[in-house]
């Protein structure tokens, strides 16, 4: 930052000037060195105190003084914002309050499902409305429990009841109460119940990312549709004495057609679709935010141009907000005093290489397994940057299990799991045929380079071990094409 050192705490500074004053005549010396030498001998302690403050405090204004933003709150991602700043969801805002209002009347309020593509205002929408329901409950002395949790992380049912005991638990400053493993599912689930009957007179249940809540085995039913029909029919068994509600949050449009006939009927949701924003739309939602950074520091054409480069990537508000911030962070860190066009261009480019790497990090492990199987292909073919025919693909999956000896999907799962992850733009996926009577099947391409997306797979300690097995997985991998072509 311009002029970080002015402070005169540079050490390399402060020997050049001791230097200087210990050769110059003593009537050269300078201001500053009269004032230490003619500084009593003594301080107080109380003024060295005060003094130590008001450097400290000199420092914080020199470095915090020069920022661009006035409240970076509101352009951080989980920040929760004021109704007057939700732009474009008036629909989706009216129908869930009309779903949700039964609970204020004593009445329970139905399931929904909430579903579109990222970014597009369902957690806001769900945590605004759930939110005004918190405060009117408690000026009327009742209690309701917003309990959220996002499935993406979680692996497994098992896992599920326990995050959801644990945010019950932290909300209503109770003791967990069960440990994570070696105790049932059903004991996480009583656990839950009790929790929830001791606490609050009603409760809705926000399962965020719910499509990903896949489970571990197979040829199991998908560990949502269990979560799905045990928590909305928790209030008929009466094992959750009070009104119950759940909302499923999914960027899957075809969610409930995977769904287990059981779960559809006891789930049974209000659907309320959320369309991805044009550049307009986004505009507004910045607009609606401009006042984290400070009145002069945003040149006319950023908030047109990140609302441009968000709606190239499916009108995703929160990439907006994530490019707008980092535009003010990049102008920050080189101490400018204006984020301009050059900022939200560069900060564009710095999202886009480290998007997938993130992406990565976040997924399960047999996402991360079935991807890494599909990248080593990409990367060990001899010719590299080819097409990875879904067949093999799945053949080195299955190598890549057995020598990590983890759980195996069938070949829809892997195939599912790499066809979802061309909505997140790693791969691209085309279908492809082997000719008369040969059947079809899936190509996946990478549009990035596969060779990073394994390095950051392998950093997950569970998965680091195939690392080692380079040679194999390379000879491993030329073996399947052969067969394959
Ligand atoms: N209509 C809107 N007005 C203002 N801000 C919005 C709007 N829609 C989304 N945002 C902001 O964009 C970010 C992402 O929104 P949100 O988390 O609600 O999306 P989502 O649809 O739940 O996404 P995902 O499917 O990825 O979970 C949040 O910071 C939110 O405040």
């Amino acid at each position: 930052m311009a002029g970080s050192n002015q402070g005169g705490t540079d050490q390399s500074t402060l020997e050049d000037e001791r230097t200087q004053s210990q050769t110059e005549d003593a009537s050269k010396v300078t201001q500053r060195d009269t004032a230490v030498d003619n500084a009593p001998p003594k301080v107080s302690e109380g003024e060295a105190e005060r003094s130590t403050q008001q450097s400290i405090r000199d420092m914080l204004n020199e470095d915090g003084g020069g920022s661009v933003f006035v409240n970076r709150d509101l352009v951080e991602p989980d920040t929760i914002i004021d109704e007057e700043r939700i732009v474009g969801r008036d629909d989706q805002l009216e129908s869930v309050v009309s779903f949700l209002k039964p609970t204020l009347q004593g009445n329970r309020p139905p399931n929904m499902l909430l579903y579109g593509p990222a970014g597009t205002g369902k957690s806001l929408i769900i945590g605004a409305v759930t939110q005004q329901i918190v405060d009117l409950c408690k000026s009327r002395g009742e209690s309701f429990g917003v309990v959220d949790i996002n499935c993406q992380p979680i692996n497994t049912l098992d896992q599920a009841v326990y995050e959801l005991v644990q945010t019950v638990a932290k909300d209503v400053g109770a003791e967990v109460g069960v440990p994570e493993t070696g105790v049932s599912t059903k004991r996480k689930y009583r656990r839950l119940y009790e929790l929830i009957n001791t606490h609050y007179d009603s409760v809705i249940f926000i399962l965020d990312e719910i499509d990903l809540l896949v489970g571990r085995r197979a040829n199991d039913e998908p560990a949502y549709s269990k979560l799905l029909y045990q928590l909305s029919r928790a209030s008929n068994t009466n094992e959750i004495e009070g009104r119950v509600s759940v909302a499923a949050l999914t960027n899957d449009p075809k969610f409930m057609e995977d769904i287990d006939g059981r779960a559809e009927s006891s789930f049974n949701p209000r659907d309320v679709y959320f369309p991805d924003y044009d550049a307009n739309q986004l505009r507004e939602i910045l607009q609606n935010r401009r006042d984290a950074f400070r009145t002069d520091a945003l040149s006319d054409d950023v908030i047109p141009l990140v609302a441009a480069f968000a709606a190239q990537s499916h009108g995703d508000a929160r990439k907006a907000i994530d490019l707008f911030r980092g535009a003010g962070d990049l102008a920050d860190e080189r101490g400018d005093d204006s984020v301009e066009e050059h900022h939200v261009r560069e900060s564009q480019e710095e999202i886009d290489k480290d998007r997938s790497l993130k992406l990565v990090e976040g997924l399960t492990t047999q996402k991360k397994i079935s991807l890494y199987a599909t990248a080593a292909i990409a990367h060990y073919a001899k010719r590299s940057g080819s097409s990875v025919p879904s067949p093999v693909g799945f053949k080195v999956y299955q190598w890549v299990t057995d020598e990590l000896d983890a759980d195996q999907m069938t070949r829809e799962t892997y195939v599912k799991y790499i066809k979802e992850l061309s909505t997140y733009g790693l791969i691209s996926t085309s279908r492809k045929s082997r000719g008369r009577g040969g059947g079809m099947y899936m190509e996946f391409t990478f549009t990035g380079d596969p060779t990073g997306i394994m390095k950051r797979i392998t950093e997950d300690t569970r998965l680091e071990s195939i690392a080692e097995q380079e040679e194999l997985l390379r000879t491993v991998v030329n073996a399947q094409l052969k067969d394959f072509h």
